[in-house]
């Protein structure tokens, strides 16, 4: 265990993060706390090891010595290190980083008592340390591009490649139903719980590679969705039918196995007429290590391309085409999507983006962090209702599906929480139990939410 000076500086106290707060890294029984004390100080040295893997493959392309490069950056990441264990102040940025006004605007703004890694909101410190780490590299000359998470990324997308072919043979040829797309929105959950460095589904028999019903192979998943709101999903878009142009936001979560499973349903959404336009919103900068990237949605559909598997790679030329066609894009670069704020800050601090959303039929916000900035990284009531946790963030009708892997969590019927708790103690940060969850964008209740409805309606 590394010493820990931020307990002496910040007050930690040693119990779990209370009911109606904010999660913090001051609560020493909180995941936050673990995440801040060990997970990010093992992250940044997983970026050092792989900029010195990758020196000389960078040499090479950059025809240039990059010693003094290398080392200025991984001595900021020895800094930043530091600063994060005394549990210091959070700096402002002074470098060339294009969201620099933004991120300076809300670091001044926030009051001091909650400017420092630990005591501050747990969202802002991480998604701080990831943003500090990227600016790192953005004040390079040759290593502002190097995605130093994308080899990550790719392993683990190679490493799926047996689930990878069995889903897509299963997933050829649908039918437009309900339960079709239910089944394809649970792989699409489920790849959210096997993430990075962890093994994807596993398929042994030759008959997976036919069996749509594969989720039966990864035992008793269905049990684990603790809220499954599919079918007012699926009424939401049928709702659509007819209309010249059906939208669809995708907010994207990870790359590799992941984001696979995204464009297997993004295909079925555009096959079936269920949209006839998706937007996938990626992250602009390497992100919580497996988000994706515009790179990253161009290497998914060029790796299934040249694969050897001919299904898999006509499923490659195939979302190539609808990419082409823009029946499927990459939505212009957003900095929010890795800003500090939750989303209900969006119609004041991007009111772009929060109008682009406003054109969707749906926009489906994909995994943990999603869920956590939808709910404002507070932990509410377990029964309160979804709608109520977004604090009037409804720019069209909406749909969470995520693997819980923190304490923030709403919407579970009465009873269910405390019995988890009983049973299974980790429930909360384990990611094996999933939600999927919507809220129609007319399903307004309170009079706060009124500028923001005839927002709504004027956009
Ligand atoms: O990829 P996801 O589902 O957004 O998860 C991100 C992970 O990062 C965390 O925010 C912790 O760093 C967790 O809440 C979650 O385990």
């Amino acid at each position: 265990m590394p010493p820990s000076y931020a307990s002496e500086k910040a007050e930690l106290l040693d119990v779990i993060a209370p009911r109606h707060s904010l999660l913090s890294g001051r609560y020493k029984q909180s995941f936050a706390y673990i995440a801040l004390q060990s997970r990010m100080p093992g992250i940044m040295s997983q970026v050092t090891k792989t900029l010195l893997l990758n020196q000389s493959y960078l040499e090479k392309l950059h025809g240039t010595n990059l010693d003094k490069e290398i080392h200025i950056i991984i001595e900021s990441i020895e800094r930043l290190r530091k600063e994060l264990r005394r549990d210091r102040e959070f700096l402002l940025f002074h470098g060339n980083e294009s969201d620099k006004p933004e991120w300076n605007a809300f670091i001044s703004e926030l009051p001091r008592p909650k400017r420092s890694y630990f005591r501050a909101s747990w969202l802002h410190s991480e998604c701080y340390l990831y943003r500090r780490i990227h600016s790192f590299f953005e004040s390079s000359k040759y290593l502002r591009d190097f995605d130093y998470f994308a080899d990550l990324k790719r392993d683990d997308l190679i490493i799926s490649a047996r689930a990878i072919n069995c889903l897509t043979m299963a997933t050829r040829g649908l039918s437009k139903n309900y339960e079709c797309f239910s089944r394809l929105m649970r792989i699409n959950l489920w790849s959210n719980h096997f993430d990075i460095q962890l093994a994807a589904f596993v398929f042994d028999s030759p008959e997976d590679n036919k069996n749509i019903d594969v989720l039966a192979k990864v035992a008793d998943l269905d049990r684990r969705i603790l809220v499954d709101e599919s079918l007012q999903v699926w009424n939401c878009l049928l709702k659509a039918k007819g209309q010249k142009e059906i939208i669809v936001d995708y907010i994207c979560d990870n790359s590799g196995f992941e984001l696979f499973t995204d464009l297997l349903f993004v295909e079925y959404l555009i096959d079936q007429e269920l949209a006839t336009q998706v937007r996938l919103h990626v992250k602009a900068i390497p992100w919580y290590i497996s988000d994706a990237m515009k790179s990253d949605v161009e290497w998914t559909i060029s790796y299934l391309k040249d694969n050897k598997d001919e299904h898999v790679s006509s499923l490659g030329k195939k979302l190539e085409r609808l990419m082409k066609s823009e029946h499927i894009l990459v939505a212009p670069p957003s900095y929010f999507w890795t800003g500090p704020q939750s989303y209900f800050v969006m119609v004041d601090s991007n009111i772009e983006l929060y109008k682009m959303l406003t054109q969707a039929q749906l926009a489906i916000f994909k995994g943990d962090l999603n869920y956590r900035k939808l709910l404002g990284d507070y932990i509410w009531d377990f029964t309160e209702e979804f709608i109520t946790c977004l604090r009037g963030f409804r720019p069209t009708n909406m749909c969470a599906m995520r693997n819980v892997k923190c304490e923030v969590i709403c919407g579970l019927p009465e009873g269910v929480a405390d019995h988890l708790l009983k049973v299974d103690p980790n429930w909360m940060i384990s990611g094996y139990y999933g939600v999927i969850q919507y809220t129609d964008s007319f399903k307004c209740k309170c009079d706060a939410q009124q500028s923001l409805c005839s927002l709504n309606n004027k956009a």
